[in-house]
């Protein structure tokens, strides 16, 4: 049997010898939200309270239990937190509308539209409807530009991605490598994950590869990975003999798949498993995130970050005019 994983002052878990560090996204979130929460008792004083509000369209039920993970965690740093639950029924035009409000509200400095919308409806005009000081998101087309031309202070840059970066950048300190020069693999190249993680990597002076489903021979493009980052959707497809000894791999996937039960009287039970298959991995990466404990709850994190740094810079905005 092998030893139990002994934390380190850097959030990152030193397993036993030959196998790879553990990337604690959990710890990391907590260190994010805690240092949040000290910077609103401090704007307190100044009269300004961050206000985010969430907008979940429809009733399903895994937006519905990340949304909720949104709005405790707004509510424990000390934010004013609104939600609004639209049917699934609700017009693009009925949504838009909302938004309107709320960037009109001068309470409400973050707003966040839950993905996917109902029935696969495209959210790109709705996004677009979002003022681009409110996105949190970071997905309206002038955050995407910031990002993409290196602006970072003023981008609000999507969470998960700026999420996968500090536990990357947390790993490469444990491991004392350096990003600059380092082949850096994205698999998944969506808006929200896959594209702003390769813009936040070339920002960080790596060489960036982004592979998706129409890539030849995946296997041989990760492999060259001294830098791994899983944005699939695909549950463990990512093998353990895939990944370069000694990378670090960042794993996005939150993938729900069921359990086989031997009692078939018994209800079927589900977990969490992301895009790489960990166990396999463990052997040869040099420090991984697991799933559940890894990128998500640094999501959730960023979100808070996104809306303080909106806030505040909303604020400046005003008194400029
Ligand atoms: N941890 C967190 O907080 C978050 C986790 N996620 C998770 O991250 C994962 C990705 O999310 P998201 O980016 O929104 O997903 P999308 O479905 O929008 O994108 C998936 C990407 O993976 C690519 N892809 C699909 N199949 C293959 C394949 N067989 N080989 C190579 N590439 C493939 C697609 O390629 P193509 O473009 O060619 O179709 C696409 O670019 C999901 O598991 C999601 O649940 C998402 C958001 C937050
Ligand atoms: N507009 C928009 N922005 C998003 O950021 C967004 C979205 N839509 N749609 C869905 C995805 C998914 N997502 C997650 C957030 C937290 C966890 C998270 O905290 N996961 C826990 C486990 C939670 C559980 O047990 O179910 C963990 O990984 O440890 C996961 C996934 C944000 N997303």
């Amino acid at each position: 049997m092998s030893a139990a994983p002994t934390p380190t002052e850097s959030g990152v878990l030193r397993p036993s010898s030959g196998k790879a560090l553990l990337i604690d996204g959990k710890r990391g979130s907590e260190e994010v939200l805690t240092e949040i929460a000290e910077k609103v008792r401090g704007l307190a004083g100044q009269g300004l309270k961050p206000g985010l509000a969430v907008i979940l369209v429809g009733a399903d039920p895994a937006s519905q239990v990340y949304v909720g993970a949104k709005g405790k965690a707004a509510k424990a740093v000390g934010f004013h937190s609104v939600q609004h639950d639209l049917p699934a029924t609700a017009s693009e035009a009925e949504i838009i509308a909302l938004i309107r409000q709320l960037n009109a509200d001068p309470a409400i400095h973050g707003i966040l539209l839950q993905l996917p919308l109902p029935g696969g409806a495209d959210a790109t005009r709705i996004i677009e409807s979002i003022a681009p000081e409110k996105d949190v998101d970071g997905l309206h087309p002038i955050n995407s530009g910031l990002l993409a031309i290196g602006n970072l202070s003023r981008a609000l840059v999507p969470c998960t991605p700026a999420g996968s970066m500090i536990l990357l950048e947390k790993a490469a300190a444990a491991l004392g490598v350096k990003l600059e020069g380092a082949e850096a693999v994205v698999v998944g190249r969506s808006n929200l994950v896959g594209k702003p993680i390769a813009q936040l990597l070339l920002g960080r002076n790596a060489t960036v590869t982004i592979a998706h489903s129409r890539t030849r021979d995946l296997p041989a493009v990760v492999g060259r990975a001294d830098v791994l980052i899983a944005a699939v959707g695909r549950p463990e497809m990512i093998r353990g003999d895939w990944i370069k000894p000694g990378a670090i791999v960042i794993d996005v996937g939150i993938n729900r798949i069921s359990v086989p039960s031997h009692d078939p009287a018994a209800p079927a039970k589900t977990r969490l498993v992301g895009d790489v298959a960990f166990a396999e991995c463990l052997d040869r990466a040099a420090a991984i995130t697991p799933v559940p404990g890894g990128v998500g709850p640094m999501t959730i994190a960023m979100l808070m970050s996104n809306t303080l740094k909106a806030a505040i810079q909303i604020a400046g905005l005003k008194a400029a005019h």
